[in-house]
């Protein structure tokens, strides 16, 4: 038998049925290979029975590859069509590198993609023959946008878009056909954060929007915003006021927070309103977000038609007073570790007495120090 190096073959003719895959860039423009294969000189699949031009088998890495006589290709059982996808698999390891996750699922590792978009049809295809033959569920495909062109050839074979970030797309295949998928979805919920910030004068530091619907085109509002990926409530409420409007301000208490519904990506969204002190009173708008802010007098805040009538804000204002007034308590953050996950986090609370160190207790400290 003819012996040639697996990086010396090539394909003349793209015959593959993966009509997806026309536009990629041919690794192996050239040479012909017959359906008899060839051996490689170095780590190249191994020759397990050779006994007719039309039925040749080798193993390579934990799978077998066999031509058929319709000149189409097996490996691991499953029908590879295409000379061209052939010749890239056995170029590559046949299975995807993957680990269990707790579930009894697979998450594939992002690292170890293979580069070649034919070579990962295939091992994706003969992956996911092995993973159902050993029972796995839920299968995690994270495929960086640095080969995104692996994203049509996941869907083609069932997967599903979970979600997507700046750096990646993450896919999802649930594997048993008799069971419903436990895969959680996507993240529900965005989490946004309003400072209420008033000083000693009672006034209350209000921002006008830059872009905002024509209904609220004027009005005088709270700073708000989004909280960033892993940034404290009690941060992000501190940042975006200092953002929008150049004041600094020492976090106090949650005072109440909303649960709304398709809000932004038909998301759910989770609205928490904090107390905060102010630190500084001097004011230095975000232009790019914010049309004007300053310190308005409570009362005169109030006052506003839209807040007047608007069932949150008016509400959000009366707690305000009433926690002034000490006829109410925030939620104050607590940091903690939890050995359920072991790792920080804050848990907000209310502590009324605290015989041992009254300090610890927000309910009855004043606002102001
Ligand atoms: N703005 C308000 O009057 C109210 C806000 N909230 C809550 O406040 C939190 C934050 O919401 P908002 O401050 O309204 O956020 P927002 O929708 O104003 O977005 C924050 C910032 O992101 C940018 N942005 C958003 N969408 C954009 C787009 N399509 N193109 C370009 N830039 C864009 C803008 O700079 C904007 O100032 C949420 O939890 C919300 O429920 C609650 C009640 C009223």
């Amino acid at each position: 038998m003819d012996s040639v190096s697996l990086s010396e073959v090539t394909v003349i003719r793209e015959t593959t049925h993966l009509g997806f895959m026309h536009s990629f860039r041919q690794p192996f423009c050239g040479v012909k290979i017959s359906p008899k294969f060839y051996l490689s000189k170095v780590d190249g699949p191994k020759a397990i029975s050779s006994s007719s031009n039309t039925k040749s088998q080798f193993v390579y890495g934990g799978g077998s590859i066999a031509a058929t006589s319709d000149s189409g290709y097996k490996m691991n059982g499953v029908n590879l069509k295409s000379r061209t996808l052939m010749s890239s698999a056995v170029k590559e390891r046949s299975l995807l590198d993957a680990y269990d996750d707790e579930y009894g699922g697979v998450i594939v590792d992002h690292g170890k993609l293979p580069s070649n978009p034919y070579a990962f049809a295939s091992m994706l295809r003969a992956s996911l023959s092995d993973w159902r033959r050993k029972g796995k569920k839920g299968v995690w495909l994270k495929l960086p946008v640095e080969q995104s062109e692996l994203v049509p050839i996941a869907i083609k074979e069932g997967f599903e878009y979970h979600h997507a970030e700046k750096g990646y797309v993450m896919l999802t295949y649930w594997i048993p056909k008799e069971e419903p998928s436990m895969l959680p979805a996507n993240a529900s919920h965005q989490v946004g954060v309003g400072g209420f910030v008033l000083n000693q004068h009672k006034e209350v530091l209000v921002v006008q929007e830059k872009y905002c619907a024509p209904s609220i085109t004027g009005l005088w509002k709270l700073p708000t915003g989004f909280i960033n990926e892993s940034e404290e409530i009690f941060s992000g409420a501190v940042r975006e006021v200092k953002e929008e409007t150049g004041v600094d301000t020492e976090f106090s208490e949650v005072i109440a927070f909303r649960h709304a519904h398709n809000v932004a990506f038909e998301k759910s969204d989770l609205f928490f309103i904090c107390m905060l002190r102010p630190l500084s009173d001097k004011i230095i708008i975000d232009a790019l977000e914010i049309k004007a802010a300053k310190w308005m007098p409570l009362a005169e805040f109030v006052e506003q038609p839209m807040i007047r009538g608007d069932k949150m804000f008016k509400r959000v204002i009366e707690i305000c007073e009433a926690r002034l007034s000490h006829r109410y308590c925030g939620l104050s953050p607590h940091r903690l570790v939890s050995t359920f996950d072991g790792k920080p986090s804050s848990l907000y609370y209310n502590v009324v007495d605290d015989d041992h160190d009254p300090s610890h207790s927000n309910c009855s400290t004043e606002f102001y120090r």
